[in-house]
């Protein structure tokens, strides 16, 4: 294999292409008749791959994994120093090897991701990312920000759902508690989904033309689509408006609105009366 391209965002899609492919190749070895077993095995060869690779092509770089032993605790003096010293670091790569790990180990399903992000110091956006890449395996796709995708129609103009209704991509398994009377309230039908990163990408290709979490996820969960779907002219927030942000000290990072832009303060001010 040659070297991979330099930039930063190519180097993203390359690697999260890289993943993907192992992943693909890991559920075709193993089945899925030990579901347990295929996603630890998944969650570690993909973290492996891309931990090496990092650590070959961009060695000055911190990294934050969710497969790193502590990664889902806030940085203090009892963490190891590779922990804390992307606090200080000027590059950080937010990496989630494997999202939808549920989703990945259930035959036929295709809402997982691999999730690759690149946060800087010098950054001039709020949420500091600078390069992502979401690879989709087994929907044979990667979206970077290396070429965003042009800004997604309505989902209804693209053939997903009823005019004058929207879709609202959820939590397969941990919807918010609020969705349903929210949905109600705005005209919407919840479509649930597995993965962050899918979802993020739903609302990317306008198969859906919102995302709304809470109740918990970590900065891996994001990073790299909210860095695509920023690159693409999207919406990505908190449910209360204020700035995603990344490489913070406590990695928790529990709810998030991504939508079309027309769409932002409509289902911010429905947020607010829901759970403001
Ligand atoms: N309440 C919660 N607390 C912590 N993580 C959560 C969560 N709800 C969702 N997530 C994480 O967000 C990702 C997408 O979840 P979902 O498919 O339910 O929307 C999953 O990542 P992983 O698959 O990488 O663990 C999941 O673990
Ligand atoms: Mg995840």
């Amino acid at each position: 294999m040659g070297s991979p391209p330099m930039a930063d965002a190519e180097f993203a899609r390359w690697l999260a292409g890289r993943a993907g492919a192992a992943l693909v190749g890991l559920r075709a070895e193993l089945g899925f008749d030990d579901p347990a077993a295929l996603k630890s095995a998944g969650d570690k060869v993909s973290h492996d791959l891309i931990r090496a690779e990092l650590a070959r092509w961009r060695p000055g770089d911190a990294v934050l994994s969710e497969e790193d032993e502590g990664a889902r605790r806030a940085v203090a003096g009892d963490l190891p120093a590779a922990a804390v010293s992307r606090l200080t670091a000027d590059r950080v790569w937010i990496i989630d090897p494997l999202d939808g790990t549920r989703e990945f180990s259930e035959s036929g399903r295709a809402d997982w991701a691999v999730h690759v992000a690149l946060w800087a110091r010098t950054a001039s956006s709020s949420h500091g990312l600078v390069a992502g890449a979401v690879g989709l395996p087994a929907q044979h796709r990667v979206l970077a920000t290396d070429d965003p995708p042009g800004y997604p129609p309505m989902s209804s103009q693209a053939g997903a759902g009823d005019a004058g209704r929207l879709r609202l991509a959820a939590s397969r398994s941990r919807p918010p508690a609020f969705l349903t009377g929210l949905a109600a309230e705005v005209g919407a039908d919840l479509v649930p989904m597995g993965s962050a990163g899918a979802k993020i990408a739903a609302v990317v290709t306008g198969e859906v033309d919102a995302y709304i979490h809470a109740g918990g996820q970590y900065e891996w969960d994001s990073a790299a689509p909210v860095a695509v779907a920023t690159a693409t002219g999207l919406h990505a927030s908190r449910i209360d408006g204020s700035a995603l942000k990344y490489n913070e000290a406590d990695p928790r990072l529990p709810d998030l609105l991504v939508c079309r832009r027309d769409l932002a303060s409509r289902l911010l001010a429905a947020l607010h009366r829901h759970c403001g």
